[in-house]
């Protein structure tokens, strides 16, 4: 893979992007001997030079645990981490090629913020370390830090500095947990736009951290959707979001959440119905055999109204959010609320009637008992 042109003032790379392997990696964390949780449970993911890709997830699902792992922090229970072809899962953390942006990486107390961005490529005799990092300070928008010591930071002034302590070096695999969390939302949006820019210029191979979709949603190459250690998906933000693997991944990423419904399965003339309530949607699902218990999931942007026929409902509320609409409805025959989208033009009052359905294929099925999807 060629690596994508690199800004003056950033100087040379250090390395040339490597590749991320991630074999049948476990972790259990033991007590005094005892095995007491295993956070990540025989993960598998091949990350490739240059590649962004971001871990997500609720709280607790081995996030941070799988980062830590990568970056020497945590023992590997079993599996094997490789970047390149060197496997690291008993190198020391300063031998792995790795850089990090954990927020808490400590700082030099004495150094000012720039002494502080410049103190690594100093050490390694790089030219123009100064300029180096008043460019990057430009670049994330935290020029006003330079001359700041670390003491006197905020939270969110610290995670800036951290990223650009991380970005600097220019390691071939740069790992970022929570890299925006602290941000106010405009400076996470502009941190966040400048992030991907310099990721794409230097061509660093990263893995982020977050919970916050729409964060990985913008900035991944892909995403590994994580729940419970495993990871339930490991694809591009389309195909997670268009093409979910299964219940938890439709209900996971989306805002407003998916709307799910218990239903049923209903084959006739060779299509797949789903049947919920007293209405019934088409799908362009195969494999559904008829009567099949379901849950059944449409998206609030994918609802349709005006049509002839679908899932019957309520208006509960009716919210104008002037570019569209948005009703909350009672799909009658079921004990559910579900989030309707509607056309700008379209008002409701509570008490009024809707019918929607989705396109065929924005009607997603799901097996009621494992969640796998039906496809
Ligand atoms: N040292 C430890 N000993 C025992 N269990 C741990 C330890 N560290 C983490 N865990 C558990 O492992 C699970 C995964 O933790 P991890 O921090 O990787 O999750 P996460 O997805 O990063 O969550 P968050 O977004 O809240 O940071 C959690 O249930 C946590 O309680």
């Amino acid at each position: 893979m060629s690596t994508p042109a690199r800004s003056k003032n950033a100087g040379p790379a250090q390395g040339e992007p490597l590749g991320l392997t991630i074999d049948n990696v476990r972790k259990v964390y033991a007590s005094r001997g005892r095995e007491t949780f295993e956070a990540v449970k025989g993960m598998n993911m091949d990350i490739r030079p240059g590649e962004l890709i971001s871990l997500l997830g609720p709280s607790g699902c081995g996030k941070t645990t799988t980062l830590r792992m990568i970056a020497g922090l945590e023992t590997v229970t079993s599996g094997d981490i490789r970047i390149g072809d060197t496997r690291i899962n008993d190198l020391p953390p300063g031998k792995r090629n790795v850089g990090v942006g954990f927020e808490s990486y400590a700082l030099y107390p004495p150094l000012n913020i720039k002494e502080n961005l410049a103190y690594g490529l100093k050490a390694r005799k790089e030219p123009n370390a100064d300029e180096q990092a008043e460019a990057i300070a430009k670049r994330l928008d935290m020029e006003d830090l330079l001359p700041m010591r670390p003491a006197s930071l905020s939270s969110g002034q610290k995670q800036r500095v951290a990223l650009a302590r991380a970005l600097i070096r220019k390691p071939p695999v740069l790992l970022l947990d929570e890299p925006l969390g602290h941000l106010d939302a405009s400076a996470r949006q502009r941190v966040r736009r400048e992030l991907k820019l310099l990721q794409r210029e230097f061509g660093y191979t990263t893995i982020v951290v977050t919970h916050d979709q729409l964060e990985a949603m913008s900035l991944s190459d892909r995403i590994a959707v994580m729940n419970g250690g495993i990871i339930q998906q490991f694809d591009t933000p389309d195909e997670i979001f268009d093409n979910p693997a299964n219940l938890f991944v439709a209900d996971f990423v989306g805002e407003p959440s998916i709307n799910l419904f218990d239903g049923e399965a209903v084959v006739r003339d060779g299509k797949v119905f789903a049947k919920v309530g007293e209405g019934m949607v088409e799908t362009t699902v195969e494999s559904a055999t008829n009567g099949q218990k379901v849950t059944v999931g449409i998206r609030p942007s994918d609802c349709r109204t005006g049509v002839e026929s679908g899932l019957v409902s309520d208006v509960v509320v009716f919210e104008d959010l002037l570019e569209f609409g948005q009703a909350s409805v009672e799909v009658r025959g079921t004990a559910k609320r579900a989030l309707v989208q509607t056309p700008a033009e379209e008002k409701y009052e509570p008490g009024d009637t809707v019918v929607f359905a989705a396109p065929p294929a924005r009607v997603y099925l799901f097996n009621a008992e494992s969640g796998d999807r039906v496809r």
